[in-house]
């Protein structure tokens, strides 16, 4: 037997499968999708089975063995390996970055993987089979295997393996049937992570009088003793380092006098343990509800690939109908995937699920460590769930019977990822919708412009997806397994628009106020309060109810500026001003980690008068607290989410009620479901619109629509206040009449006529180096063969556009330069763009420049 293998080196000349023999022993052992060990040249490398044949086309002698097999299951179904072909060829990426993209992490990082005898053991097994009546014996190898590992304790898989060489077999099937264990020795860093942290005594006033007892000469000691005195909690050392601005040694000698002590401890735990989440029975629906789960149901049962956009206003009731429609896909057998955005993965979201479907479901995101993502992909991979929910990289579980796949805020940029591989979540979901003959569920209070574009072109639409030529050829040169192929075969999905146009039980939509800041300055109002907004927040203080506040903050400036001389802190590394920190005191770039310590003075004139603008929400958090005395307010944003658990914590607090006011970002304004909140603010509403993005209206209106359908959800009625300086803005005069269809018109026509997506297609290729004239001469030298390649495609109107220097010109020293290719028509052409840089893999290795690809791209930075 022969395997097929995509070896683990993301490079031009890899990127296509290499032939192996398969030794005997290793028979039972690989399959499509599994990782092995193989010789390459003089390396040992890792790689990827992605075909298995019984022979080669050129002399066998030649063809050399698999070293090992990593794992006991393949870690890859047959349909991921296909779908990472897909995904290579739609965005342009080496097939093993789609390939690593989708295992978990924690089968990367370095680990060993040991068995012991079940407990019971062989016996507990025996006495089971004859209680049935079977008498069925174990093979006298497979005793000796069990007497051999229960003699070792734990015995590693490669080593048992070459010991027992002859009966792979054997030892595999002890481990099917539960007769060995596999026990995982990963090296969790997440979960291990512990924090040196300084702990004041017990009697924190001692501190005072210890202080007294320094020398003058030991300031910074006493300075650390005064802190302590004044905050008598545990602090992490890093941050009272950053605090007091003393070296570790400092402290380290304090704890030598035994003043205070230095532990480690432990930061990070699981969020889900120990839960019990309450069991929630099918609520009867509502007409609008029930008319979409019956097409949803139809299509499930009937086994049909089958894409629906739901359109369904916030409070509308989305979430029954994915329970429902989910409980129908487990009806039939099969399984289910959620997919959410990161940010609204919240313990409220996982609880509905958690909370209908009990442990049959598997969460996955990436606040989760690598040993408790690696727990539930096992669970996926063995088939003790049958739903799993999780942001982006959950489309990749391996489930090997989808029936439906549910993308909840279909709209969230957060599904396309911003490094290789940078596929888009909702389009893989298609793809893989159709290797399954599943159903796909849009679902979302403002549908992207992509997809609403779909659902009016019907089945034509698909065509632009997915260039079904290579997909096709792919699966009939790899894919043993027939009903994957057969398949795969059509993926022209049709798209049917559902909607549900009203909120459940008849309740109303807030109404929106716009209110115009210019307005409230020219009547003198400086805050960042206006009147009305004012008035409203008093009137919820008053009646004891809930006030959500959103401070957009893409857009928002953090930066640190002289206000004598109008100096602004940049990156030395990178074209950026820099970021400031309050909570540690630091300015720092966002792109190459960069930090310094906060001015004092100007360096560019001496000036004293430096301002560290901190960010948005740490301004308003403290205007909140200067205009209503006494008001509890929880911000929710970076700085403060930081932590595990951290999110959990404040929307505990704030369902409790134990706060007046939730301030926050974006993470405010999704999904969340609060029965007291009566009253939205959204500060500044029009920061998005500053820049320079075609899709800022279109994420104007969108995260506006998101945030005012945080209030009235229940009984009380709700109302919401927009804060604008653009109050005649089409997106913010149709978010505030909740009028999606209004928006969607005119946000159209204006993408039609200055030729932006959805009506165009973009791929933006971005290009780096140290050093420019070569970057330049490179760029140039790419646009004008993507030129030329373009010319022999005259059916295809390609535009190239470009080259020029990126927004951001320099990132971690290195210049940067993008092309544009703009595009129309069916046909993806990334075959074209893969050309196109054969032309440039001399400079790439030779002077390691580095070209990114970008298909769909949603950041044009
Ligand atoms: N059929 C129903 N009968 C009674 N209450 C319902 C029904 N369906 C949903 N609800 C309730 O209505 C509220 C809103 O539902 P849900 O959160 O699912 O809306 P949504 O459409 O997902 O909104 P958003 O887009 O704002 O997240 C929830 O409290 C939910 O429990
Ligand atoms: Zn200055
Ligand atoms: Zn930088």
């Amino acid at each position: 037997m022969y395997a097929k293998v995509i070896v683990d080196v993301p490079a031009k000349q890899t990127n296509h499968a290499f032939d192996y023999f398969v030794p005997e022993p290793m028979r039972d052992w690989v399959a499509v999708g599994s990782r092995v060990g193989v010789p390459f040249g003089p390396r040992k490398l890792q790689g990827f089975v992605v075909e298995l044949d019984t022979q080669v086309d050129y002399d066998p002698s030649k063809v050399k063995p698999l070293t090992e097999v990593m794992d006991l299951y393949p870690p890859l179904t047959p349909d991921l390996v296909e779908l990472a072909h897909w995904i290579s060829q739609t965005y342009v990426c080496h097939e093993v970055t789609a390939l690593q993209a989708m295992i978990p992490g924690a089968l990367k990082a370095k680990y060993e993987r040991h068995v012991k005898v079940a407990d019971g053991g062989a016996e507990g097994v025996e006495i089971e089979m004859q209680a049935d009546g079977q008498h069925k014996m174990l093979l006298p190898e497979q005793l000796e295997i069990i007497e051999y590992v229960r003699g070792k304790g734990t015995v590693e898989i490669g080593a048992l393996l070459h010991k027992f060489a002859a009966a792979g077999g054997a030892v595999k099937q002890l481990i099917v049937e539960g007769m060995l264990h596999e026990v995982q020795m990963i090296k969790d860093r997440m979960s291990a992570k512990k924090v040196l942290t300084v702990i004041p005594p017990e009697q924190p006033d001692m501190l005072w009088e210890w202080a007294e007892q320094l020398p003058a000469r030991a300031a910074k000691q006493k300075q650390v003793l005064s802190y302590l005195a004044q905050h008598p909690v545990p602090i992490k050392l890093s941050e009272l380092l950053h605090e007091v601005g003393v070296s570790a040694t400092t402290v380290k000698s304090l704890a030598e006098k035994g003043w205070l002590s230095i532990a480690e401890v432990e930061v990070f735990r699981d969020p889900y343990a120990e839960r019990t989440f309450r069991r929630t029975e099918p609520l009867p629906l509502m007409p609008a509800q029930q008319a979409v789960f019956a097409r949803i149901e139809q299509a499930v049962t009937g086994n049909t690939r089958q894409v629906f956009l739901l359109h369904g206003v916030t409070g509308s009731g989305k979430t029954e109908v994915y329970l429902q429609s989910i409980q129908t896909c487990l009806d039939e057998g099969r399984e289910a995937i959620v997919l959410v955005p990161e940010i609204s993965l919240t313990p409220q979201m996982v609880e509905r699920f958690k909370g209908r479907f009990g442990d049959q479901v598997a969460v996955l995101h990436s606040r989760l460590s690598h040993g408790e993502r690696y727990d539930e992909w096992r669970k996926i991979m063995l088939k003790q769930v049958s739903v799993v929910i999780g942001a982006r990289s959950a489309i990749f579980a391996p489930f090997t019977r989808i029936g439906l796949i549910i993308i909840d805020e279909e709209h969230e940029s957060s599904y396309k990822q911003e490094e290789s591989p940078k596929y888009h979540a909702r389009d893989v979901a298609i793809a893989r919708a159709g290797q399954h003959q599943s159903v796909v569920v849009l679902g979302s209070a403002t549908p992207s412009l992509e997809s609403m574009k779909r659902t009016l072109r019907g089945k034509a639409s698909t065509q632009q997806l997915f260039d079904m030529n290579h997909i096709q050829t792919a699966a009939a040169a790899r894919l043993p397994d027939t009903a994957v192929r057969s398949s795969i075969d059509s993926l022209n999905v049709p798209f049917e628009l559902l909607s549900m146009p009203t909120r459940v039980e008849g309740r109303p939509l807030p109404p929106v106020h716009i209110v115009d800041m210019r307005e409230e300055l020219r009547t003198g109002n400086r805050s960042m309060f206006s009147r009305p907004l004012y008035k409203a927040i008093e009137e919820r203080l008053h009646k004891k109810e809930q006030t959500v506040l959103l401070l957009n903050r893409r857009g928002y400036s953090t930066f640190v500026m002289c206000r004598t001389c109008g100096y602004v802190a940049e990156c030395p590394h990178c074209d950026i001003s820099l970021t400031y920190h309050q909570s540690s005191h630091a300015i720092r770039c966002h792109y190459c980690g960069y930090a310094e310590r906060q001015l004092t003075t100007c360096p560019s004139c001496s000036s004293e008068h430096i301002r560290h603008f901190g960010t948005g929400t740490q301004r308003v958090e403290e205007e909140l607290n200067k205009l209503f005395p006494g008001i509890r307010v929880i911000r929710m944003d970076v700085d403060t989410t930081r932590e595990k658990g951290a999110h959990e914590k404040w929307l505990t607090m704030f369902r409790n009620r134990q706060a007046d006011v939730l301030l926050g970002t974006q993470m405010v304004a999704k999904g969340l479901d609060f029965p007291h909140v009566t009253l939205v603010g959204a500060i500044a509403a029009d920061t998005v619109l500053n820049l320079p993005d075609f899709r800022a209206a279109e994420r104007t209106f969108q995260l506006l629509t998101q945030v005012a359908g945080r209030a009235g959800r229940h009984d009380l009625p709700g109302e919401v206040y927009v804060q604008t300086y653009a109050p005649e803005h089409y997106s913010i005069l149709t978010a505030s009449k909740h009028d999606y269809h209004g928006f969607m018109e005119k946000e159209m026509t204006l993408r039609q006529l200055h030729e932006y997506p959805p009506f165009y297609r973009l791929i933006l290729l971005t290009l780096s180096h140290e050093q420019l004239p070569l970057l330049m001469r490179t760029a140039e030298a790419l646009a004008a063969r993507l030129k030329e390649l373009a010319a022999e495609v005259p059916t295809i109107p390609i535009e190239i556009l470009g080259p020029v220097a990126s927004p951001i010109a320099r990132i971690k020293d290195r210049y940067r330069f993008q092309c544009m290719i703009k595009y129309r028509g069916d046909t993806a052409i990334s075959g074209l763009v893969q050309q196109a840089l054969t032309l440039l893999q001399d400079v790439e290795r030779q002077h390691k420049l580095t070209i990114s690809v970008d298909v769909d791209p949603q950041m044009l930075m």
